[in-house]
């Protein structure tokens, strides 16, 4: 039979990958250190309550830093359950092999919350100390011990005595090179900023030697002063009951975390119990960030697994068109990978994710329905990516967003949901109607917005360059196609007024002829139509590409030249036509520059350029001059 034989590892070239190559940042040492420490408060902590252990004061339970500058070392001390002689050599002297997992896995408590399970973080202290010593006495045991290794030759064990329960890590930082300074790990705020940013919410009090500079009493001199301050917040603000947070102190948390200087527009503070437990603490800011429009914002939540900081921009946690929201997340349930830098499985992070997504959407479907006010400054700072994220998606996402876009309406003069806009409409009206322009101004001054106020229907006034990419991905809303009203047959004319069009048409179709072959291919069409009242022209697209799409893609910087196609419209109840019709049969010669007055006319209302704005004028001046001769 053959037999089975163990694996053996060369731990030396091991620990040495391990040192080099599993964490991008050194810094994170101090972040494991701190853990283990905690773990193993937390186990004294828990015996002590099992057990019934009265001795054993929830107080007395700090981790100490402190550091020498002269010798160059930076110790971590905790006074939790220490290790004995064997559990040094096992713990310590095994790479992979983690006392908290299986503490954790015999322990089944639910309440204890031990960040340990990988049984390498230890290891990382090598990045930074070129020797490490760790004396430790465990709970309830006489003789302490000292461990000590300088990572590539092995380690030493050696009975001390006279160690207190816990234990002490000593790190003898490596020298400096050119690329790293190690003694950063010996400055005061800088230890202090790596605790806050990495451990701020270890629940035991983080505690060091501070040295601030003091005014003296009754002097203008300064002293420096030694203080013990605890550098850590421990309750983290999300673990707190939302009944007592206040609203100033949710706004700090957001300002100092976030960098913002205004107070969020919009707190989301939320627990979910479940198959995957998380607290989430999000903010719609007040304002965009200044680079919230381009390539350089980046977007993400800060994810914590156990109150431990993990990652700064988890983006995965939020969709693209939520991208403004910012906040951080806190789960117990997450599979870390080895570094803790990234995630193993996607799985829990995805369910996060997409219940984050609905808390915000849920959020602000009842901003916009209970607080207008509010929702209407949201919208006019974030709603833009709300289209961005209908048109990118395909109008994948239509159903999720549609009813949280407003628009502006001609009708009410305010903005509006879609949903308000079709409760709204006239009997009979089939679709939604909208005219794209830079400006209310501008779209309200359109002669073909004109048409459709004067029977009585809404416009909605599309002002965004991706508005009508946007509606060409919806389609329609509520079954109710969208059309925009400078674009194809309107269909608002009775059978009786078609008819009356078509006779029109028909009577002055070799005048019509003539004014599009003096267009030639600038048209495709000239009409009477009825979608005038009060303007002579106007210019129609054909079906495709709009006017404002042409202006859009050939403003891309790879824009090609997109031309919508053109039809002129004239108001037969116009004075012009009778103008047009009188010189069509009395001064034929002129047909041409009407025709093409006509047309530039009808290209500046809509906000295009003319091809020649001096033949224009010229043109223009002709004719004053002639009709005052
Ligand atoms: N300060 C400490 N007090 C008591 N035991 C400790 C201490 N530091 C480390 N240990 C023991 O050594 C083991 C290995 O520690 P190490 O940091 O390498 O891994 P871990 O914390 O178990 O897992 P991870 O790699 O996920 O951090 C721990 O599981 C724990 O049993």
């Amino acid at each position: 039979m053959a037999e089975k034989k163990q694996f053996k590892a060369e731990s030396k070239r091991l620990l040495d990958l391990m040192i080099n190559s599993i964490y991008t940042h050194k810094e994170i040492f101090l972040r494991e250190l701190i853990s283990n420490a905690s773990d193993a408060t937390d186990k004294l902590y828990y015996k002590a309550l099992t057990e019934n252990i009265s001795e054993i004061n929830k107080s007395d339970l700090t981790i100490d830093l402190a550091f020498d500058k002269e010798n160059r070392t930076l110790t971590v001390t905790d006074h939790g359950i220490g290790m004995n002689k064997e559990e040094l050599e096992e713990h310590l002297g095994t790479i992979a092999n983690s006392g908290s997992f299986k503490f954790k896995n015999e322990t089944e408590s639910d309440d204890i919350d031990i960040i340990g399970q990988f049984g390498v973080g230890f290891y990382s202290a090598f990045m930074v100390a070129k020797k490490v010593e760790v004396s430790s006495r465990a709970y309830g045991s006489d003789q302490g011990y000292t461990w000590v290794s300088e990572a590539s030759d092995g380690y030493e064990i050696f009975e001390t005595d006279n160690l207190p329960t816990g234990t002490t890590i000593k790190l003898y930082l490596k020298d400096n090179t050119e690329e790293e300074n190690y003694d950063d790990y010996l400055d005061q705020y800088h230890i202090e900023s790596l605790v806050k940013k990495y451990s701020d919410y270890v629940h035991y009090p983080i505690k060091m030697d501070v040295t601030t500079s003091k005014k003296k009493e009754d002097s203008d001199e300064y002293e420096d002063v030694v203080e013990n301050k605890t550098l850590n917040s421990m309750v983290p603000l999300w673990k707190r009951n939302k009944k007592d947070i206040k609203d100033e102190e949710y706004n700090e948390f957001y300002k100092d975390k976030f960098n913002d200087f205004s107070d969020p527009m919009k707190v989301i503070h939320t627990s979910v119990e479940g198959n995957v437990s998380y607290d989430a603490l999000l903010f719609i800011p007040s304002q965009p960030p200044m680079n919230f429009y381009s390539n350089d914002y980046e977007k993400g939540l800060q994810l914590y697994s156990r109150g431990v900081f993990i990652m700064d921009k988890a983006s995965d946690l939020i969709p693209e068109h939520f991208r403004f929201v910012k906040g951080l997340v806190d789960s117990q349930d997450l599979s870390l990978n080895i570094s803790r830098e990234m995630l193993q499985h996607d799985r829990q992070l995805k369910v996060i994710a997409d219940r984050i997504e609905k808390k915000i959407q849920s959020e602000l479907t009842n901003m916009l329905k209970k607080d207008r006010e509010t929702y209407e400054k949201f919208f006019k700072n974030f709603g833009l990516q709300l289209k961005f994220g209908i048109y990118q998606s395909y109008g994948m996402l239509k159903d999720k967003l549609q009813d949280l876009l407003l628009f502006y309406s001609g009708k009410e003069e305010k903005m509006i949901t879609l949903k308000e806009y079709v409760e709204n409409m006239k009997e009979g009206q089939t679709e939604i109607y909208f005219a794209s322009g830079e400006t209310k101004e501008k779209i309200s001054h359109l002669p073909q917005v004109e048409a459709v106020r004067d029977r009585d229907c809404d416009v909605l006034y599309m002002m965004d360059n991706v508005d009508e990419f946007m509606i060409q991905m919806m389609r329609d809303y509520d079954s109710k196609a969208f059309k925009n009203v400078a674009q194809g047959d309107l269909n608002l004319d009775s059978e009786e007024e078609k008819k009356e069009l078509e006779k029109i048409n028909e009577d002055n179709k070799s005048l019509l002829e003539s004014l599009k072959e003096s267009l030639k291919d600038k048209v495709v069409d000239v009409k009477v139509s009825n979608r005038l009242k009060s303007h002579p022209v106007c210019l129609v697209s054909d079906q495709g590409v709009s006017f404002e799409m042409e202006k859009v893609l050939n403003a891309m910087p790879d824009g090609q030249d997109v031309k919508a196609g053109r039809i002129l419209e004239i108001n037969p109840n116009h004075d012009i036509f009778k103008a047009i019709q009188n010189v069509y049969q009395n001064n034929a010669d002129k047909i041409n520059d009407y025709a093409s007055l006509l047309f530039d006319q009808a290209l500046l209302i809509e906000g295009l350029s003319i091809e020649d704005p001096v033949a224009f004028s010229n043109k223009i001046c002709e004719l004053m001059i002639e009709l005052n001769k």
